[in-house]
């Protein structure tokens, strides 16, 4: 299609939905405004730089061997600024500890903000934020399973030392892109069976997680995000972080509580939590993912799942007070490609949500009529939303769905198969 048939395309929707309500043109001006924090880590297989020979570990894992993954932090950046050119509108990144660019030899008890210089100049060559997520995995001192909450005082010790780290570096991202950074706390710690003592192990996570949060930093510069998980491989009996667990740790300090989608039972929906947990809390961080009957991060597609998450964003205002990150990794498949499936999808979740007549839906439901939501809700489905995104793409130079790929695989031919 070219721009003219695409503008054409869009008068059309446009008049459509402005039949039932719906003005698009304000509906992409909100859409401009939403920041995903795209995870860095999709581009090498969680691999990180800081330590190459070290195998991932922590109960999560990536499969497949597809070519050109970034072994440098130059190739990650340049990856990255690909596919960030193939996403409509102005996003985050978030990085993990491990992704620290130095010639040093470092340990994450001994990261400083100097250890981030070229990610941060990178960032303002983008235009873009910065969140963060301390490493506490793939680490000789993670291999008992237990970190923050190890009965080891010395692996503790390690692991908090790193935990406040990480929030000096994410303050430096905070002050340096003028803009809030996210630093999500995610740790692996738990049992392959059944234990006998459930509550030592939490009340030293507590402890360990007050003693990293005790210096007060502004949270303008950054804030905290707190992951729970129902299990990972290895630890499938007892998870000391569990959602429970840091949703009232996040409660009682003041923090973000980060759902991931793919740490819940497959038969719960991640997106009832967030009108439960609002009404209390400061905010969520979100790690949208794809769950493959377990927590296997796949590549987020436009599925039931991932619209039920963008619609109650939207349907239940909690925009403004959700970050929205990603969280998926799948080596099977071009790296790059898989960014931009992923982070597209997710806007197209969120414009899906934003393109209904949501206050007319809200007054049917609260008059009991729920033939009219059902028979509106589903008649949704099938209304123009891909001209309304075509146009949204056009507004932001970025190219139709039909053509991201051809760029993407150009890329892969002269720049990822050379790669060895
Ligand atoms: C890289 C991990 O996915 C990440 O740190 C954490 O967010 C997670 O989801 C672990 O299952
Ligand atoms: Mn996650």
């Amino acid at each position: 299609m070219n721009t003219g048939e695409v503008i054409r395309a869009y008068e059309l929707a446009k008049e459509r939905y402005a039949k039932i309500g719906v003005d698009t043109d304000q509906v992409l001006k909100e859409l401009e405004k939403i920041k995903l924090s795209i995870h860095c880590w999709q581009g090498d297989d969680v691999k990180g730089f800081l330590f190459p020979g070290q195998e991932l570990t922590g109960g999560i894992s990536v499969s497949g061997n597809y070519p050109g993954k970034a072994k440098t932090p130059q190739q990650l950046r340049q990856d990255l600024s690909k596919a960030l050119s193939l996403i409509p509108g102005k996003h985050k990144v978030q990085l993990h500890a491990i992704y620290a660019d130095t010639d040093e030899k470092v340990d994450l008890n001994e990261l400083e903000p100097r250890h981030f210089t070229s990610w941060v100049d990178w960032a303002k060559e983008e235009g873009i934020g910065l969140d963060f997520n301390g490493t506490f995995f793939s680490h000789p001192k993670s291999a008992s399973g237990f970190t923050l909450s190890s009965p080891d005082q010395k692996i503790r010790e390690f692991w908090i030392e790193h935990g406040r780290r990480s929030r000096k570096i994410a303050e430096y991202f905070g002050k340096e892109l003028e803009q809030q950074s996210v630093n999500n706390f995610w740790v692996p710690d738990g049992y392959k069976d059944n234990p006998i003592d459930k509550q030592s192990p939490r009340e030293r996570l507590i402890e360990a997680l007050d003693e990293i949060m005790a210096e007060e930093i502004d949270e303008k510069y950054t804030i905290e995000a707190l992951e729970g998980k129902l299990f990972g491989t290895g630890v499938e009996s007892f998870t000391v972080g569990s959602h429970e667990f840091y949703m009232a740790y996040a409660l009682t300090r003041g923090k973000l509580w980060t759902v991931d989608a793919g740490h819940f039972h497959p038969t719960e929906d991640p997106s009832d939590k967030f009108s439960a947990f609002l009404p209390f809390g400061k905010g969520l961080m979100l790690h949208v993912s794809r769950p493959v009957r377990w927590d296997s991060d796949h590549v987020v597609i436009l599925d039931e799942a991932l619209i039920r998450i963008t619609q109650s964003l939207v349907r239940d205002q909690q925009l403004d007070k959700v970050n929205i990150g990603l969280d998926f990794f799948d080596a099977t498949i071009n790296r790059i490609a898989a960014w931009v499936i992923g982070s597209r999808n997710t806007i197209k979740g969120i414009l899906m949500g934003m393109l209904a007549p949501i206050e007319d839906l809200k007054a049917a439901e609260l008059a009991g009529d729920y033939t009219k939501r059902l028979a509106v809700t589903e008649a949704l489905k099938t209304y123009p939303i891909g001209a309304v995104w075509d146009y949204y793409c056009v507004k932001h130079n970025v190219p139709l769905e039909e053509d991201w790929l051809a760029d993407v695989q150009h890329y892969e031919k002269e720049e990822l198969f050379t790669r060895n």
